[in-house]
């Protein structure tokens, strides 16, 4: 997925800019009391059901469903086009903010669908963290209000100590902690790309998703940023469950626990041709189109 409108607007988990503005206050049920922002989240089933897509009349995907099972990590593959990031975007409601975007179907959260009526936007995103492309930092904030920059927007209260504990327990987690721990006052955008993503992992964090998503994460970084990210979600994985969109076949190999194939045949909106654990997807798919992919013989 580009840089798009979306991302820009969306910095933080794809929580609202307006909020960020304090123009739309938070309700007693949606504000968390203060030790909530130390409290750990535990990771959440995520499972969509006959989702399907459109952009204007176009239609993109066609009645998708896919468990992303609590505290795994689920890679989404499959050719260029063919509804990967719109899928996941839908999975934290991002999709809506496309004005011509429309979408049917359910997406469960430990069995709640996120787009009951009553169910607000903000709690779906806070629980469901998303992680884009491009490391979006603000970057002429410091590391430090990197992080915490999220807590404003879910009108979580923390002390000064609280926060500087969030801020190590993050940093930490994302696995950046000892590189920054001497410069939490440096602005993030002066982090190399690989640091800026990771302190966006740390930053999405910190308002304790249950669910990261994660769109094509690493395809900016080098080779060794890139590992570093991979074994950060490894070690993520257990109390966050994390869904992966990535291009690369080894990364998707050596990362996830469960693979689904998307491809959108000439004309046709995407579907999931197949969807297994990642051994059997890679060794012994069960379709001709899921193995000529994988091995690299289309796409
Ligand atoms: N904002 C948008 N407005 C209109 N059409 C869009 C928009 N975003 C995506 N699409 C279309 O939806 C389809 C699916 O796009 P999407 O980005 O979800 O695919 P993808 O599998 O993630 O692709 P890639 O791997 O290249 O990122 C494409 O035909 C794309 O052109």
């Amino acid at each position: 997925m580009a840089l798009d409108d979306t991302q820009v607007l969306a910095p933080v988990n794809g929580l609202h800019a307006e909020l960020m503005a304090g123009s739309a206050p938070l309700d007693a049920a949606t504000r968390l009391d203060r030790s909530a922002a130390l409290r750990r989240s535990s990771p959440a089933d995520l499972e969509a059901k006959d989702v399907s897509a459109w952009f204007g009349a176009h239609q993109v995907l066609d009645r998708v469903s896919l468990r992303m099972q609590s505290g795994q990590i689920t890679a989404l593959i499959g050719p260029s086009g063919c509804g990967k990031s719109t899928f996941l975007r839908i999975l934290n409601r991002m999709h809506e903010l496309v004005p011509s975007a429309a979408l049917a179907g359910e997406v469960l959260l430990d069995g709640e669908d996120i787009y009951e009526p009553q169910r607000k936007v903000i709690e779906a995103r806070r629980s469901i963290g998303m992680v884009f492309q491009k490391p979006n930092p603000f970057p002429a904030l410091s590391i430090r209000d990197n992080v915490t920059a999220g807590l404003k927007l879910t009108g979580t209260k923390a002390s000064s100590a609280e926060k500087e504990a969030l801020v190590e327990d993050c940093l930490t987690r994302a696995g950046l902690w000892r590189e920054v721990q001497d410069r939490l006052d440096a602005p993030g955008g002066g982090l190399s790309g690989g640091q800026q993503q990771r302190l966006c992992i740390a930053r999405s964090l910190a308002v304790r998703p249950r669910v990261l998503l994660m769109d094509e994460p690493c395809s900016a970084l080098d080779p060794t940023s890139t590992r570093v990210i991979e074994e950060t979600m490894r070690e993520l994985a257990p109390e966050v469950t994390i869904v992966i969109v990535t291009h690369n076949m080894q990364q998707a190999r050596r990362v996830s626990d469960e693979c689904a194939f998307f491809l959108a045949a000439q004309g046709t909106p995407g579907a999931i041709v197949e969807h297994g654990d990642t051994e059997s997807m890679f060794d012994s798919p069960q379709d001709q189109r899921t193995s000529d992919y994988v091995n690299g013989r289309f796409g």
